[in-house]
């Protein structure tokens, strides 16, 4: 089943009297439960197609449909439903909030939301067993090593159980021995729970962990490639 498709997209920032044409006549499909990498030299316009197809940001030409929406023409009161119910992010930098606790930065959606974090009790030990994090429930970020508080930054994007897990470089704040455990989880999270995640990364070691890689250069897709099967990192879950 066909989650995301991109038409024709395309992608124009203008400074002052400066055009940069980022993104070229885009066109892909992204089917349920594919786990894609976004790979390309610095500066082809990765974040940009990400932030296109999650609908952080428009397009300037072209669409891009989450199933039967076009995220381009959605109402602002739209999209935000749609965030909350089928899209989750997890970036780079994890955006935690350092003086709340673990599972008030798991809930934070829940509570910005005006939902009774109460109801979210079972899920939220759930998440945090998904996680391992079970036992630091109660810790703040800076008690936290980088890749646990990734890991809680991962289980603010799964509280509302979403299809989609957009991610911008997860792992490239990490030591490469948290970053594969990171990886696993995600693999993890994309096996077991039949999750479609997008990432965008450098590392073709990371890509390998997903099912499939677009290849960008200058703003246009040159490959978009199943991961070989002797190339897939399996992880036992
Ligand atoms: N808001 C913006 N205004 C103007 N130009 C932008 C904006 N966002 C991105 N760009 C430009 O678009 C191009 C692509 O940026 P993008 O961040 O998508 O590339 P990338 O492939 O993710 O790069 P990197 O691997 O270095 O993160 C760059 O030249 C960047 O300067």
């Amino acid at each position: 089943m066909k989650v995301i498709e991109a038409i024709n997209l395309n992608k124009t920032f203008v400074n002052g009297k400066e055009e940069s044409h980022v993104l070229k006549d885009i066109n892909l499909t992204i089917q349920k439960g594919e786990f894609v990498s976004i790979m390309g030299p610095s500066g082809s316009g990765k974040s940009t197609l990400l932030y296109l197809l999650g609908g952080l940001d428009k397009p300037t030409g072209g669409s891009v449909m989450l199933e039967d929406t076009n995220l381009g023409t959605i109402k602002h009161k739209e999209m935000s439903k749609l965030r909350r119910s089928k899209i989750g992010f997890v970036f780079q930098f994890y955006n935690l909030v350092p003086n709340l606790t673990v599972e008030d930065n798991i809930l934070l959606p829940v509570i910005l939301d005006g939902e009774n974090p109460k109801k979210y009790e079972k899920k939220l030990a759930d998440i945090l067993d998904t996680i391992g994090l079970s036992d630091k429930r109660k810790l703040t970020p800076r008690e936290l090593s980088g890749g646990q508080q990734q890991r809680v930054a991962i289980a603010r994007a799964l509280v509302f159980d979403p299809d989609i897990i957009f991610l911008d470089e997860p792992i490239g704040n990490l030591d490469s021995k948290t970053g594969k455990e990171i990886m696993q989880l995600f693999q993890k999270i994309n096996i077991k729970y039949n999750k479609t995640l997008i990432q965008v990364t450098h590392s073709s070691k990371s890509a390998k962990y997903g099912t499939s890689i677009i290849r960008l250069v200058d703003g246009q897709i040159v490959e978009h490639v199943d991961v070989c099967d002797e190339d897939v990192v399996t992880v036992t879950a």
